[in-house]
């Protein structure tokens, strides 16, 4: 059996910021179902030891870096969880990256090289009876992982490193190298140096035996001047080992035949029902009674995320008939545009700021159309949460959101495979000629109704994606398919 330590800085249900403590929380059980064995190594930020219970130490580190530590193990929520106990990096108030105070810890490079640092050791035999073949890293937090690997000497295992978002990249200056107890040769080119510093994404992208993204349209993407941030020299001297494995969802988690957090709960055959989350929804944002679609954003408020874009086709969402629920939080700016909005039109546009799980579960269970005009976008969750709620998705044509949803065009229409409405490019114009085309398709009840249906019934789950990181784990190995059941 392969096992695969899983390193990352979120995961749900424990810690949840964004998407990937969705994805975090959601491979282990896609990949049980591959015969692939994931334990999932994370932080013990207060969320996280608060939850665990009873839980085994399996290993005391007396200093690492800076103070004592412990890891625990446990099995919370499904998961097979070690959580890195360490006061001195984790105990504290705050979201997992920053302060009170919304600004970064100064000390993320100490905290995150910490967790890097203790996956190694994990796959060096540290926890007697525990031998990961395959260490996963995710995202920048975890980016020191392949390069730990790399600088460690001889082994066995192998790393893969994914991005979920190329934007965060974990860069620090130059000083903070002496104490990362890597080899002083790891300070290169090919090692964790980038533009003068240490940079912790670009170390996990360069020493990792195989990189994949969440979705193949982001894995080109970021192959390009124009979606690489800086790193897609590097990403294309490696194209050969950079992959798109698509994002799914957990099916269990999200599934509006059950899901506690809705009003009324529905399925294909109970889609009339729907209409009472819609209800709902509009009384959680004192939105009035209205015959037209009811536009929900479940997202950060970022630029990323197209909310400036949003915030400029308000005005056109309502003189159409339509009206808005935001529930995100974000740049100020951007927040304040939303809020101005909302106070333009009041009744018909209402902003929810702060992170409310079980309101997105409604967003998705009420709303008729759920907005995501992202500038870019690895996968998106949102918009696969929107098809299996029956929320049409409307989302701007780049990474992921290309991927999963199929445009309602006059072909996509008359061939009865439309999903939803795409829009290109990111402009403010071409979300308002898309925001046209949805009041023109709402126009057309039974059209809606197909796509809405059609929607339901998308593959949005992890199945064919484990089915390919679970080769890609076999193949790294040097394994063939049917050799790992009797390993
Ligand atoms: N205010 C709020 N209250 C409650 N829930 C909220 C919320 N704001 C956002 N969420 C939730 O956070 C998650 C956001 O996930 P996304 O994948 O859409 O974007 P994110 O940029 O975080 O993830 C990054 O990683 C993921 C995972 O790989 C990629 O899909 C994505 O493209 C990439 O940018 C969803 O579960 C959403 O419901």
């Amino acid at each position: 059996m392969i096992e695969v330590l899983s390193v990352a800085s979120e995961v749900y249900p424990l810690i949840k910021t964004g998407g990937l403590a969705d994805v975090v929380g959601a491979l282990p059980r896609a990949m049980a179902e591959q015969a692939i064995e994931m334990r999932t190594l994370i932080p013990g930020y207060p969320a996280v030891t608060e939850k665990i219970g009873s839980a085994r130490t399996v290993a005391r580190f007396d200093d690492l870096f800076g103070g004592p530590a412990s890891l625990l193990a446990c099995r919370v929520a499904d998961l097979d969880l070690i959580v890195l106990d360490a006061a001195h990096l984790f105990d504290r108030e705050g979201n997992p990256y920053t302060g009170p105070d919304g600004w970064d810890w100064p000390d993320n490079w100490r905290r995150f090289a910490a967790l890097s640092f203790v996956a190694h050791r994990l796959s060096q035999g540290l926890v007697q009876g525990y031998q990961p073949h395959i260490l996963h890293a995710h995202d920048w937090q975890a980016g020191l992982v392949p390069a730990y690997l790399k600088y460690g000497g001889p082994s066995t295992v192998r790393s893969v490193m994914t991005v979920h978002n190329l934007a965060f990249q974990g860069r620090f200056g130059s000083d903070i190298f002496g104490e990362l107890q890597l080899p002083s040769e790891a300070y290169s080119v090919n090692g964790v140096e980038y533009y003068g510093g240490v940079g912790y994404l670009k170390a996990g992208l360069e020493c990792a035996d195989v990189v994949t993204t969440v979705s193949p349209s982001y894995a080109s993407e970021i192959r390009t001047s124009s979606g690489g941030m800086g790193l897609e020299g590097l990403l294309n001297n490696r194209a050969a080992t950079v992959l798109g494995i698509l994002n799914g969802i957990d099916m269990r988690e999200w599934d509006p035949a059950v899901d506690p957090s809705l009003t009324q709960t529905f399925s294909l055959n109970t889609l009339h029902k729907r209409y009472r989350n819609t209800d709902a929804l509009r009384s959680a944002f004192s939105l009035e009674p209205s015959k037209g679609p009811l536009f929900g954003v479940v997202s950060r408020l970022t630029w990323q995320k197209g909310i400036d874009l949003l915030a400029d086709a308000i005005d056109d969402i309502v003189a159409r008939g339509g009206q808005l629920a935001v529930l995100g939080s974000g740049d100020a700016a951007l927040e304040t545009a939303v809020l101005r909005a909302a106070e333009r039109h009041p009744g018909q546009v209402g902003l929810s700021t702060g992170f409310n799980e079980k309101l997105s579960h409604l967003m998705q269970g009420g709303a008729d159309v759920i907005l995501v005009p992202s500038r870019f976008e690895p996968c998106g969750l949102t918009q696969l949460y929107a098809l299996r709620y029956g929320a049409v998705p409307l989302v701007s044509r780049v990474g992921g959101l290309n991927d999963t949803v199929i445009d309602a065009n006059i072909a996509a229409v008359n061939a009865g495979v439309a999903t939803g409405i795409q829009f290109a490019p990111p402009t403010e114009q071409a979300l308002k000629d898309a925001i046209a085309r949805v009041f023109s398709l709402w126009g057309d009840p039974v059209t809606w109704r197909k796509m809405q249906r059609r929607g339901m019934k998308s593959e949005v789950s992890w199945d064919a994606s484990a089915a390919r990181y679970a080769d890609l784990y076999t193949n790294l190995l040097g394994l063939k398919s049917d050799d790992q059941e009797d390993d």
